[in-house]
């Protein structure tokens, strides 16, 4: 067993809280993004971070949010991190950090070699990062559509901060994704769904214990 961390995303119902509860994962995602097939309202997803067990973080996922939209959802919803997924620059990570007191992670769209470099410009701003596949130019969502990007360009890299694999990561893959890259922290959304915003207890299971199954290549 290793010790990469798990992040499951996009829970709406109170069975899935308790799936990922017991599967053992660290980390329960709520979407805050009208747009999602997995948007949750903040009355709903208080109940939701209420059911969530002691020792699992709990990670609000916006789109590049305005303050009223952070105040509003932090003044219902007990959040231990947030999560940006849309297109916050690092002074914009700064400023949400400093409004919501949270830790903040900002995640990152990889295509190719020269979506790289701001990883590195991210890493200044936030608490920690979440490098996901970039969306392709029609895409309704910018995250969350089961698309894996060349995992060789992170593999073996590292920045200052914890960073988080994602996009496109599935029970049948993660580990083969873990021991490429080195990643200490997976995240899923889609990879763990019965039907878009469906999350399947059983795949949530396998999903986090394949990650845990998972061989870590030992850092250099
Ligand atoms: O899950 C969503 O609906 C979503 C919406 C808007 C932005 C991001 C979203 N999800 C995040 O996308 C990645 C990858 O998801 P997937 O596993 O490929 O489906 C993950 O970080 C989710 O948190």
């Amino acid at each position: 067993m290793t010790d990469v961390r798990i992040k499951i995303c996009g829970l709406t119902r109170p069975e899935d809280v308790a799936a990922v509860a017991r599967a053992g994962a660290h980390y329960a995602g709520f979407v805050f993004f009208p747009r999602s097939p997995r948007n949750v309202t903040p009355a709903h997803a208080r109940g939701l971070a209420l059911a969530v067990p002691a020792g699992i973080a709990k990670v609000g996922l916006f789109v590049t949010p305005d303050d009223a939209t952070l105040e509003a959802v932090l003044a219902e919803v007990p959040l231990d991190l947030v999560q940006l997924h849309g297109a916050e620059t690092p002074a914009r990570v700064a400023e949400v950090r400093a409004l919501t007191g949270l830790p903040v992670m900002k995640a990152v769209g990889l295509a190719g070699p020269e979506d790289v470099d701001a990883i590195r410009d991210h890493a200044q701003a936030a608490d920690q990062l979440l490098i996901d596949a970039k969306p392709p130019r029609d895409a309704d969502l910018p995250g969350g559509n089961g698309l894996a990007f060349d995992w060789r360009l992170v593999a073996g890299r590292r920045w200052p901060v914890p960073w988080m694999l994602a996009g496109g990561l599935t029970p049948d893959n993660v580990a083969e994704a873990v021991a490429m890259t080195g990643a200490r922290q997976v995240d899923v959304s889609s990879g763990v769904e019965s039907a878009p915003g469906e999350k399947d207890a059983d795949r949530i299971a396998a999903f986090v214990a394949a990650a845990r199954d998972a061989s870590v290549p030992p850092r250099l």
